[in-house]
């Protein structure tokens, strides 16, 4: 049989996924020298650091993706580290060539549409919205990282299933990955349910460092789940990523103008455009209403808060603010995000995810924001 080609073998590893960086071996610049005599093929793989944890399963896989290529019958891998300079090489090739400390979402050349999820009030569902939303976009293909940015409530993790901690490539720190959604969350620094007594400086400190210090990878959009109400977290925010777009939630029966009065004038403090609203827990399909004419929806919590306030944030803020979606009430909702498993991909056709779904492709599919500006106004106090 014909010996294979040094093409060849590079064309097997680059199916080889780098487990941790989530990228292929060829792209991150791991494969060294490739060498082919006859039927025996040597790889140089560089780790990209000393004690890599994951120097085994490397081995493993670059040997079974180099076997398969035709005309091989032996396959000898070995292990060496990247220099400084080759590791820096990978630092800013994840980083999208953005400088170390820079906000990379910020940067003109970003391609990520930002969202900041926030709601007047606790407990109307906009981190179950979130989490939905965001694996909701995964499972369609784009490139989704959520920040939760709820710092002292933080929810997240458990609603979309991460069980993982981040990890240290080196000195680059890679999000955990759950249902294709890469997280970042305070609740993966506390020890179980430790309160996080953070104030406004350490708390810009903390939001500044999950947007900086985590490899994020280029995304197509990142979610934040602001903390309820107007606070800290929203200001700074909108200091440390200027494009990002408010996305309000809101149920029906809230006082519609309160609550879009708080969000519109963050909007207006900050200069942020708002994407529009989202109505939860806006009905209740009814089983029972089989009547000819009727509509099967119990209206639980009254109706048309969310237009009222998407109206609303219209006159306020000068500028359309559509109204997203409504999303009804449903028990599995809830369950999916008690067990990690959102229903808007465990369930796709309840209609609770149908509503849902219909968001996320909206948002996901929107051009990007070049409204935002860099804030003038500082965004912590004492
Ligand atoms: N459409 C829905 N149908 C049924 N239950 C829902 C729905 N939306 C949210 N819930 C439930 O309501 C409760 C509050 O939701 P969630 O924690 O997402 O609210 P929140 O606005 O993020 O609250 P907070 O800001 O106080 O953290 C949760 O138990 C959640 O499962």
């Amino acid at each position: 049989m014909q010996s294979p080609t040094v093409e060849q073998v590079h064309a097997a590893l680059a199916r080889v996924i780098d487990p941790e960086i989530r990228r292929p071996i060829t792209e991150i610049g791991m494969v060294g020298a490739v060498e082919v005599t006859g039927a025996t093929v040597a790889v140089h793989i560089l780790l990209t650091t000393t004690g890599c944890p994951m120097r085994e399963r490397i081995t493993t896989d670059v040997t079974t993706a180099v076997r398969g290529v035709p005309g091989v019958a032996d396959v000898a891998v070995t292990l060496g580290v990247m220099s400084d300079e080759q590791r820096a090489g990978l630092k800013t090739l994840l980083r999208g060539g953005v400088p170390e400390r820079a906000v990379p979402f910020s940067q003109p050349g970003s391609r990520t549409r930002v969202y900041a999820v926030a709601s007047g009030k606790g407990g109307v569902g906009k981190s179950s919205v979130t989490a939905n939303l965001a694996a909701a976009m995964a499972a369609d293909g784009l490139a989704v990282g959520l920040l939760d940015a709820d710092i002292y409530g933080f929810s997240i993790p458990r609603m979309l299933g991460v069980t993982g901690r981040p990890t240290k490539v080196g000195d680059m720190i890679m999000p955990p990955v759950s249902l294709g959604v890469k997280v970042v969350s305070m609740g993966m620094f506390v020890q179980g349910n430790t309160p996080v007594a953070f104030r406004g400086p350490k708390l810009h400190r903390a939001l500044e460092q999950f947007l900086t210090d985590f490899e994020w990878g280029e995304l197509d959009v990142l979610l934040l789940d602001l903390p309820p109400g107007t606070g800290d977290i929203a200001i700074s925010t909108a200091h440390l990523l200027p494009t990002a777009e408010l996305v309000v939630v809101t149920t029906p029966q809230l006082a519609a103008a309160e609550v879009a009065e708080r969000a519109g004038s963050l909007a207006k403090q900050t200069s942020q455009r708002v994407a529009g609203v989202i109505e939860n827990m806006s009905y209740l399909p009814c089983p029972h209403c089989t009547e000819e004419g009727r509509d099967h929806r119990l209206e639980v919590f009254g109706a048309g808060g969310g237009q009222t306030v998407a109206d609303a944030l219209t006159g306020v803020l000068g500028a359309r603010v559509p109204l997203l979606g409504q999303v009804p009430l449903d028990g599995r909702l809830r369950e999916g995000g008690d067990s990690g498993v959102p229903l808007s991909v465990g369930d796709p056709t309840a209609p609770a995810s149908v509503a849902l779904r219909e968001i996320a492709q909206r948002l996901g599919r929107a051009p990007r924001s070049i409204v935002g500006r860099p804030l003038s106004l500082t965004p912590v106090s004492a």
